[in-house]
Parts: C-alpha cells; structure tokens; sequence
C-alpha cells in the first residue's frame, strides 16, 4: 500500500526520511507536493509515458510487478537525459548490459541477489563487480 502524501510529509518532518519511492500511477501534483517541501521523489513505474512525463527527480523503470525478479521491458524506452533508474530482474549477468543501454545514476537490484529468499553476500559481490565492470 502506498503511503498518503500526508504520511511521507510527517516521516519527512519528523527527521526519518528525505526522500521517497513512489510506485505506480502517481499524479503530478502529488510529486509537486512533496518536491516544494524539499522530498526527494523517486518514481518507480513501467509506464514509458511517466518516464518520460513525471516531474519526479528519479525515474525509476522497473518491471510490471516489482520485486519479482522479472526484467523491465528494455524496448518500451530508450536512453533518457534525466536522473534514471533501471531495475527490474537485473542480476549479475545483465547488469552490465543495463548500463551499457540505458547509462543509468543508479540500478536497483533484489531477487537477482537472492538465494531462497535471502541476500546472498556472494551474489552482491558479483553483482557489485559486474557493475564496476560495466561501460
Ligand atoms: O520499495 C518499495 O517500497 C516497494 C513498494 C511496492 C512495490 C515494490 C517496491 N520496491 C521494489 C523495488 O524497489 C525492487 O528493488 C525492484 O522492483 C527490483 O526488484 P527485482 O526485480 O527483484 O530486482
């Protein structure tokens, strides 16, 4: 569930945070709200129209179902010239080429550095050097 924009201002006031990940649908407005009370707002979304349109500082391209250890749709959008983040199924074997395609400020990776559920501290290290690798 997301949280109402009243709750992130309070968790943003009251010291806890300084930015927040939005997911999904979010109205320009709500972005705008949070912005001009000095939030930081990553927008995770599949929808290459918000990439393209939101005003978040972020844009996260993620996969239709987050978390999932599925791979965002790498041809819905191209190389974008603003603050980006590609996630989404990444694992060590094709975190290079994320970053090779989409020259990501950051990638965001979780399933892809599992093992039954859990961080795989052997995963991390592999995937760290996949992207200091990466060109
Ligand atoms: O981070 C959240 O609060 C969150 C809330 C709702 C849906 C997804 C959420 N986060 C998911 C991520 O940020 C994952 O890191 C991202 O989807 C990548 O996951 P994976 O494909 O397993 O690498």
């Amino acid at each position: 569930m997301e949280p109402s924009t009243e709750e992130v201002l309070a968790l943003y006031s009251a010291g806890i945070i300084h930015a927040a990940q939005l997911h999904g649908s979010i109205p320009a407005e709500q972005i705008k709200i949070l912005q001009n009370k000095g939030i930081t707002v990553i927008h995770a979304t599949n929808n290459p129209q918000s990439v393209k349109k939101s005003p978040a500082n972020y844009i996260m391209f993620d996969s239709a179902k987050p978390g999932s250890g599925k791979r965002a749709d790498w041809d819905k959008i191209s190389h974008l010239q603003r603050p980006f983040i590609i996630a989404g199924g990444l694992t060590a074997n094709n975190v290079a080429q994320a970053i090779t395609k989409f020259q990501p400020d950051i990638v965001d990776v979780s399933s892809g550095v599992e093992t039954d559920g859990k961080k795989d501290p052997q995963k991390i290290k592999s995937f760290i050097r996949s992207v200091r690798n990466a060109k």
